[in-house]
């Protein structure tokens, strides 16, 4: 017995030390996944180079989109046993949690890589679902054209942003990444393939987006495109209490044709950066900032630099623009590699960062998932601009996460899920990273934070963690469209509900 106790006794000293390794001196281990990052990387850049130079990907297209149909095919044929979702593994998707019910369901293997047309007549680009910001961006700017706002995370996909949401900094003009898309290809439940606009079917095209692959599969989109500058001219406007940044925000929405990005950083209750840009296509050099250089400040913490210099401005490259958020994960690679920022890291390693976010899923362990679980906070609310101030107080109160990411977003009066009565300004709030408050409970802290955005008219994301009831989820989310449609398409047996793939019990 003494032989066992003291067995558990070392055993759990010894688990302790891994943990304590794992935890605090993580960076090393994701240190050694930078030259993989670099190499996968460089490995899908040069696959895609040559796809692209070739442009075969159109030709392709067609039997790729019959080999899913094939495959829902062989699941009716099969007896549809068990619903259907995409054969994407959760370590290579941008939610931090992993999805249980990929272990369980049929998948189907939707390997739909590549960018189909650039059409500047109509001035649309037609992709496939698994094709990356980083992608779309490193082929449309070049050419002189970009989307009308990117979601800025290098590694995120159209099929998950049309699936899921997007937003972004020029939201505010043009709504989420819905409101830029014009038309999607689909495979239904019964394996017919479908091209839908909002003249060919606007009750399939409105509940399409935030229905979370539970509809049908994706297989194309396509996307508005606007013409690209080379250039973003920022203007950063530091303010000093909440008031001041209420103020600031609502004087530019109230001309929100004046710009074409509006983004705030708050970096307490009382202090944050408001920032207004515009595209142009030449640059007073003296201000020039290659923000995306690999050497050059993290992009929260060169903003944060604007609270101690006063108000300014300068001229980033479009595309530095664009992923300003990817290096440092928002702020969120501080918590990775705590000395990323320094100067000496960035010179030395900077070329090789950010670690790829699926490679650090894949290699996260037990100890690390825990902590994150516990002590940590990943999520947007999406809240009517009137609740700014409100918001912020009550997240300062939950939970003191800073920054805190302010993006602004026109929601217009349609039909699905984010039913308004009438088009609205609404305020997405990102806050990631540690909570400062002793009472963070992970659970109960969201429930209050859900219950909270609920009684504002608001939404919560799909990707982050929901701990909402049924009942409370339908509340949120207008379902009354969505229903219509499953009953329509026959979708009981084939997907599940989206309560049931995003709630708690779904995800690990
Ligand atoms: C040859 C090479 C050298 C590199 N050297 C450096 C370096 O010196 N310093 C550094 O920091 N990083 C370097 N990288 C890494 C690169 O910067 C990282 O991969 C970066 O994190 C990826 O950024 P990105 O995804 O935004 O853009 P990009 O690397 O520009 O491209 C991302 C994706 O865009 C797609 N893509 C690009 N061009 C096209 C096109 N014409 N048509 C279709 N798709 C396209 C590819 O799928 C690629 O995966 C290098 C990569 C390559 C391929
Ligand atoms: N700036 C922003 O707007 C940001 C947005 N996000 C969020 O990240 C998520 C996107 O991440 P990403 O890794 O790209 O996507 P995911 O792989 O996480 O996909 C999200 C959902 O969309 C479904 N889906 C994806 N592709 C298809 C398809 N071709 N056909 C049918 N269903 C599909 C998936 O279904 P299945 O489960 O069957 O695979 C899944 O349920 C979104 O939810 C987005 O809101 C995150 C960070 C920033
Ligand atoms: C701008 C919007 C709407 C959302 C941004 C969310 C991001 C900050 C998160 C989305 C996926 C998150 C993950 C991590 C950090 C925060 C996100 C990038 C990790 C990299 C944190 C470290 C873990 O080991 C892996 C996580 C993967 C997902």
């Amino acid at each position: 017995m003494a032989v066992q106790k003291a067995a558990a006794a070392s055993s759990s000293g010894f688990d302790a030390v891994v943990e304590h390794i794992l935890i605090h001196y993580r960076w090393a281990f994701v240190i050694l996944l930078l030259p993989i990052s670099l190499v996968y990387d460089v490995l899908l850049y040069v696959r895609s180079w040559v796809v692209f130079q070739l442009s075969s990907a159109p030709h392709k297209h067609g039997s790729k989109v019959e080999n899913v149909a094939k495959q829902v095919r062989q699941w009716r044929a099969e007896g549809a046993r068990q619903p259907m979702c995409t054969a994407r593994p959760s370590w290579q998707t941008m939610s931090f949690r992993r999805a249980k019910y990929k272990k369980t369901m049929f998948a189907v293997n939707v390997n739909l890589v590549d960018i189909l047309d650039l059409n500047t007549e109509r001035r649309t680009v037609r992709v496939e679902p698994l094709v990356t910001m980083g992608q779309l961006t490193a082929t449309l700017d070049p050419l002189g054209w970009t989307l009308p706002f990117v979601p800025e995370l290098d590694d995120l996909t159209v099929g998950g942003l049309v699936m899921g949401t997007g937003v972004e900094t020029s939201s505010h003009k043009y709504g989420l990444f819905q409101h830029i898309c014009v038309a999607y290809e689909l495979v239904l439940a019964d394996g017919s393939i479908v091209q839908v606009t909002k003249e060919s079917d606007p009750d399939l095209f409105y509940s399409v987006p935030w229905s979370y692959g539970t509809l049908g599969f994706l297989t194309a989109v396509e996307i508005k495109i606007v013409p690209a500058l080379r250039f973003v001219k920022l203007q950063y406007e530091p303010v000093r209490s909440l008031e001041e940044a209420d103020t600031v925000l609502r004087k530019h929405l109230d001309h929100p044709e004046e710009n074409e990005f509006i983004e705030a950083l708050m970096f307490s209750k009382d202090e944050g950066v408001v920032m207004t840009g515009n595209m142009v296509s030449c640059a007073d050099w003296g201000k020039l900032n290659e923000i995306g250089r690999c050497h050059k400040p993290w992009f929260f913490e060169h903003v944060r630099s604007f609270l101690r210099s006063g108000p300014g401005f300068e001229y980033i490259p479009l595309r530095d623009y664009q992923h300003r958020h990817t290096r440092s994960f928002f702020w969120e690679m501080k918590e990775i590699i705590p000395f990323g920022n320094n100067p000496l890291f960035r010179y030395l390693f900077g070329w090789m960062t950010p670690p790829k976010v699926s490679l650090l899923k894949l290699t996260q362990t037990q100890a690390v998932k825990k902590l994150y679980e516990s002590n940590h906070i990943i999520q947007d609310m999406l809240v009517p601009i009137e609740k700014f101030k409100e918001s912020v107080l009550f997240f300062d109160k939950e939970v003191a996460v800073y920054p805190l990411w302010l993006c602004p977003f026109r929601l217009p009066s349609e039909p699905g899920m984010l039913r308004v009565p009438k088009d609205a300004m609404y305020l997405d709030i990102g806050v990631y990273g540690v909570p400062t408050r002793k009472d963070f409970d992970p659970k109960e802290t969201t429930r209050r934070i859900e219950a909270f955005v609920a009684k504002a008219k608001g939404f919560q994301m799909l990707y982050a963690d929901t701990y909402t009831t049924r009942d409370e989820f339908r509340q949120m989310f207008d379902h009354s469209l969505y229903d219509k449609m499953r009953a329509r398409l026959k979708c009981e047996k084939a997907f599940p509900e989206v309560y049931d793939k995003v709630c708690r019990k779904a995800r690990d």
